[in-house]
């Protein structure tokens, strides 16, 4: 899959399914713009990506998902620095359920924004791909986790139906959903509260049923999302085993 010339948006870039997602984009050709709320990291990441994939590949922003302007000012500059945006992934994402109104305005809140801000950047004639992440918790409830379950239904629902009605209106811009199951990241690694401490039981049986994927397996499926970004259907994707369902 060749996508030289084509330059992607991700948010969360720095570690994580959003850095696999950066190099994997980066190995096929794409420039990418970093957005993170961590900027020493960024930093480091972008010369360590300066390195292997050459000057002018990517640019880092320090970006809060959850802040209107610091995304709209973002995507902005994505633009300014690279002149088009063809690929956005929404893939910021905490796990907190004490702080829980501020998880909304990440998970979902900051997904929301950064799809409609991509709807308004991208162009019809030139098409576009957005990839939200949810979560296998988007179709399924995760009890040590209430409202991340809430937050990636949410992407889900919000989802299809932009990808409904983007396809209806011949938008040119195809929308995917990305529910991974358990992925062995920092995220990952997230303590249970402790309101929920009794739930540790249930999330190791879910461990137990949905096995804990490795970035670079976790990376196929990825690929797999990103093939069809000139032609095809609307994907939905459900990573444990890295198959695709067709929306609607
Ligand atoms: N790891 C898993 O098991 C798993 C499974 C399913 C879905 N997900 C989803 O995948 C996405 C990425 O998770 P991960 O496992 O790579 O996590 P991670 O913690 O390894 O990486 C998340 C990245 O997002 C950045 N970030 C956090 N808050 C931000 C904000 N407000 N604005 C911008 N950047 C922010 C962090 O600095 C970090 O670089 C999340 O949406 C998560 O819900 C993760
Ligand atoms: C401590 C790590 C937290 C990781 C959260 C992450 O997003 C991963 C969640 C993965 C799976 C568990 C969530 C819900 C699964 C329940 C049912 C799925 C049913 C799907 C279906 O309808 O077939």
């Amino acid at each position: 899959m060749s996508l030289d010339g084509k330059i992607a948006l991700i948010t969360g870039a720095i570690k994580g399914i959003g850095r696999a997602f950066s190099e994997i984009l980066l190995k096929n050709g794409a420039k990418v713009s970093l957005l993170d709320i961590n900027t020493s990291e960024g930093n480091e990441l972008k010369t360590v990506f300066d390195s292997a994939y050459g000057e002018g590949r990517t640019c880092f922003i320090r970006c809060d998902v959850s802040s209107e302007t610091e995304l709209n000012d973002a995507f902005q500059k994505t633009i300014e620095t690279f002149g088009r945006l063809d690929i956005i992934c929404n893939n910021a994402g905490i796990l907190d359920e004490q702080d829980w109104e501020k998880m909304v305005s990440v998970n979902l809140n900051g997904v929301i924004r950064g799809t409609l801000l991509g709807l308004k950047h991208m162009k019809k004639e030139e098409g576009g791909v957005i990839v939200n992440v949810s979560s296998l918790a988007g179709l399924g409830p995760l009890p040590s986790a209430p409202v991340y379950t809430a937050t990636k239904h949410g992407v889900v629902g919000f989802s299809r139906a932009l990808a409904d009605g983007s396809s209806l209106l011949g938008l040119g811009i195809r929308i995917n959903v990305l529910c991974p199951a358990f992925v062995d990241t920092h995220f990952f690694k997230s303590e249970i509260n402790e309101t929920l401490a009794a739930l540790q039981d249930a999330r190791n049986k879910l461990f137990h049923q949905f096995g804990v994927l490795q970035l670079r397996t976790h990376c196929c499926g990825v690929q797999h999302v990103y093939r069809p970004v000139t032609t095809g259907p609307d994907w939905f994707s459900a990573c444990s085993n890295c198959f695709n369902y067709r929306l609607s």
